[in-house]
C-alpha cells in the first residue's frame, strides 16, 4: 500500500508531478473513432470544437490485423491535428493482449504531450492501475513529458465492479470510470446480447386484480444497468473523479439512446460514449442542464440568501440541501457555458421572475 506521503510522488525520476485534483473539463460525449479507418480519420480535424472529447480507439472494434495501422494512424492524427478546446483521448488494448505494450511505448513518446487521458479496458483491480501508473511514469520521464497523462478505467468485468473503490483510489492519475455494458454482460453471463440499453424482457408486471384480462396487465421495463451505474457514481464521487455511461449500440434508436443517456445524467454521470456522429448531438443535449433547470436553480439560490434555513418557492420547500443541488446544476452550466457559445447565450438570456 502506498502511504499518504508517497501518493503524490512521481513514480519515475523525471516524470511530472501527479495532479492533486482532477480538472472538471466538459466531456459530455467521448467520441470514438478508428484512427486506422481513413474515412473516419479524415473527419477528425473538422470535429474539433464540435465534441468535448475525441478518442482514438485501438481496442475492440479494431480488427487484429489492423492494430498497428490504427496505432500509427493515431500517432499521425496526434501530431498533425490542433485539438484546441477538445480533449484528445485514446483507448489502448487490454492489459492481457499482445498489443498494449506497443500501444504505450509508441504513443507516449510520439504524442504523450498531446494525450489528455488514456482509457484502459477490462480493469480488474488496483494492480492493473498500478502497472499502468508506473509504466506511464517511466515513459513520460524518458520522453520529457511535463503534464501527467490521466487514466480512465472501463468497468466491464465482475471483478472490476467488485473492486471498484480500490480502482478509483489506485492512483492520482485516475480521471474517471466508464460503464462497459457489452463486456460486462458477457463476463457476468447476463443473457442480453445488446450493446448497452434496456431489454424488453427485464420488467415488472402490475399485480393481477379480479377480472383482469391477462394481456392488459401493464408491464414496466426496468433498467439493467441501474445498479452498476449507481455504484460507479458513488465510487467516483467519493474519490473526486468522473463517471460516464459507455456505449449505446443501437445507433438508429436515437430516442432510446437519449433515454439511456438521460438516466445516466440524472444519476450523476458527466457524459457518455458516442460511437457514431449522430450520438454526439444527443450527448451534448442530455448532459447539458436545460434552461428550465438552470433558471429554477438560480431562483432557489437567489431565494435562499446565505444558503441556510428554509423558504417556500412555487409551493415547494427549499432548504440548505436543495440549494446545494441547485449549485451543482449552476456550476455545471457555468463550466459548459465557458466552452459552448450557444449554451452561454441560452443561459445568459434567463431572467429570474
Ligand atoms: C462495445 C464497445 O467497445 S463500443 C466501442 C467500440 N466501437 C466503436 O468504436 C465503433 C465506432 N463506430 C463505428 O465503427 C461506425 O460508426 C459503425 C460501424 C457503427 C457504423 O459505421 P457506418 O456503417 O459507416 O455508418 P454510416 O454509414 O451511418 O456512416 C456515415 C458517415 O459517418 C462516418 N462515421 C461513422 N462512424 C463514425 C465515427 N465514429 N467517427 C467519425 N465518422 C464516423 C462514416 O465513415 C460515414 O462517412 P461518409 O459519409 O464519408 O461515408
Ligand atoms: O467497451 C465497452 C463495452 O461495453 O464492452
Ligand atoms: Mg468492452
Amino acid at each position: 500500500m502506498r502511504t499518504a506521503k508517497d501518493f503524490f510522488a512521481p513514480l519515475a525520476v523525471g516524470a511530472p508531478a501527479p495532479l492533486r485534483e482532477i480538472p472538471a473539463r466538459p466531456s459530455r460525449a467521448i467520441h470514438f473513432f478508428d484512427p486506422g479507418n481513413e474515412k473516419m480519420a479524415a473527419k477528425v480535424p473538422a470535429m474539433v470544437g464540435t465534441v468535448d472529447v475525441l478518442l482514438g480507439n485501438l481496442e475492440d472494434a479494431v480488427k487484429a490485423e489492423n492494430k498497428e495501422k490504427s496505432r500509427l494512424g493515431l500517432v499521425k492524427i496526434g501530431q498533425e491535428v490542433d485539438f484546441g478546446p477538445t480533449q484528445f483521448w485514446t483507448r489502448i488494448n487490454s492489459l492481457d493482449s499482445p498489443w498494449v505494450l506497443d500501444d504505450l511505448t509508441t504513443l507516449v513518446p510520439a504524442i504523450g504531450d498531446k494525450l489528455d487521458v488514456i482509457m484502459v479496458p477490462k480493469v480488474q483491480g488496483a494492480e492493473d492501475i498500478h502497472y499502468i501508473d508506473r509504466l506511464l511514469a517511466q515513459l513520460e520521464a524518458k520522453a520529457g513529458i511535463t503534464k501527467p497523462i490521466q487514466v480512465h478505467a472501463i468497468l466491464e468485468t465482475a471483478r472490476g465492479v467488485a473492486n471498484i473503490e480500490e480502482i478509483c483510489a489506485a492512483s492520482p492519475r485516475m480521471q474517471g470510470l466508464s460503464l462497459g455494458p457489452a463486456d460486462l454482460a458477457a463476463d457476468r453471463r447476463m443473457k442480453t446480447t445488446r450493446v448497452g440499453g434496456g431489454h424488453p424482457g427485464y420488467l415488472v408486471r402490475q399485480d393481477p386484480t379480479d377480472g383482469d384480462i391477462e394481456g392488459l396487465r401493464t408491464t414496466y421495463q426496468q433498467d439493467l444497468w441501474h445498479y452498476t451505474i449507481a455504484r460507479m457514481v458513488d465510487a467516483c464521487a467519493m474519490h473526486g473523479i468522473y463517471p460516464y455511461y459507455g456505449p449505446f449500440g443501437d445507433i438508429k434508436d436515437v430516442v432510446a439512446c437519449e433515454d439511456q443517456f438521460r438516466n445516466a445524467f440524472l444519476l450523476g454521470c458527466v457524459g457518455a460514449w458516442s460511437l457514431h456522429p449522430v450520438q454526439i448531438k444527443i450527448a451534448n443535449k442530455v448532459f447539458s442542464p436545460s434552461v428550465e433547470d438552470v433558471k429554477h436553480a438560480r431562483r432557489v439560490i437567489a431565494a435562499m440568501g446565505d444558503g441556510t434555513g428554509a423558504v417556500m418557492l412555487d409551493g415547494k420547500m427549499e432548504d440548505d440541501a436543495s440549494v446545494k443541488q441547485c449549485k451543482v446544476m449552476v456550476a455545471l452550466a457555468d463550466e459548459l457555458a465557458a466552452i459552448d457559445p450557444d449554451l452561454k447565450a441560452a443561459y445568459d438570456a434567463i431572467t429570474l421572475d
